[in-house]
């Protein structure tokens, strides 16, 4: 019989409860009065599971609380195999967790192999020369190696997002938090982040928040909606791609209220027809493929015209 530590040991798994790396039950998180998370279920096992929702969703709450930078006002979070609210354990989890949070803040004055090194010896990473070892893999993974004696107050955005990408990678983390990671970051950089998750996730499991659905379709295998706190969807990109089909459509004329519709670059109108409400009455409609950005607006029920 396999136990809670065995799994954080065993560095393969699926996502069922005895094999997760974070089981989560009935996870409620309130700020005063808001639920910000209300009644969460969850399991996750290697692989980049993407978090979608709207702003004020929940997600930044959630990744908080995995991350055990928040405590969970009720319900059970299991990270790696550990209990967060214990001390010793919590301590275990933030070795063996890389983070990077929404707004990433650093150190201004220190360089780029300086701060890493500092976080580094926070994670209690080795020795000295491993440590160093570390660090420089880490600056090279993001492509900061040449800007290694750069002071971080003269890095650019995109370079300082990568800084934080690069800190949540140091000593090879099981699990990893990205929050909106790749806010700022150039194509090329969005390419090279995606292929290095995308390795990482062979054997870590990725957790990955954002609003830039590319992302989710470039790397996910499973994608989460929240909305107002709750899981209203779990599964595969293509199973919500799926579940809006028959529902997008292209015409010539801005659609009636009660669907939400954007002006493409054509002139044309693409609408997306809630579950309940009628086709569009334009005759010169034309069904079209619902890309996964589509299916997430269907199903965070956007309404109304996106101008
Ligand atoms: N520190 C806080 N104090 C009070 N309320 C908070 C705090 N942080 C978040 N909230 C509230 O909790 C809810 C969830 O916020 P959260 O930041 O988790 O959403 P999110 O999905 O990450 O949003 P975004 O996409 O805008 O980053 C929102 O209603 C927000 O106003």
């Amino acid at each position: 019989m396999s136990t809670e530590n065995d799994i954080s040991d065993s560095g393969v798994g699926g996502s069922g409860p005895g094999t997760a790396r974070v089981s989560v039950r009935g996870l409620v998180r309130s700020y005063g009065t808001r639920r910000a998370l209300d009644g969460i279920d969850l399991d996750l096992g290697p692989g980049v599971t993407g978090l979608l929702g709207r702003n004020g969703a929940g997600k930044t709450t959630l990744m908080r609380c995995l991350a055990t930078d928040l405590e969970a006002t009720g319900g059970r979070v299991r990270v790696l195999g550990r209990d967060p609210e214990r001390s010793a354990e919590r301590t275990e989890i933030r070795r063996r967790m890389g983070y990077l949070p929404q707004f990433p803040s650093f150190y201004p004055h220190f360089t780029v192999f300086g701060l890493l090194d500092y976080m580094a010896v926070l994670k209690e990473l080795g020795g000295r020369r491993e440590r160093h070892d570390e660090v420089r893999r880490a600056m090279r993974e993001v492509d900061l190696y040449d800007r290694r004696h750069s002071r971080v107050r003269r890095l650019s955005g995109g370079m300082r997002q990568r800084l934080g990408l690069a800190a949540a990678l140091l000593g090879g983390p099981e699990l990893l938090l990205l929050d909106e990671p790749t806010i700022g970051l150039d194509p090329e950089q969005r390419i090279r982040f995606r292929d290095l998750v995308s390795e990482l996730a062979v054997h870590s499991t990725v957790v990955l928040s954002t609003h830039q659905i590319e992302d989710v379709s470039a790397l996910c295998r499973r994608v989460l909606c929240l909305d107002q706190g709750r899981v209203i969807f779990d599964g595969t990109p293509g199973e919500l791609v799926a579940r809006a089909r028959g529902r997008v459509w292209e015409q010539g004329s801005r659609p009636a209220e009660g669907v939400t519709s954007w002006r493409l670059a054509d002139g044309r109108y693409r609408v997306l027809v809630p579950e309940g409400v009628g086709n569009p009455d334009s005759t010169e409609r034309v069904p079209v493929e619902p890309s996964l950005e589509d299916a997430y607006l269907l199903i965070t029920g956007a309404r109304g015209s996106v101008r």
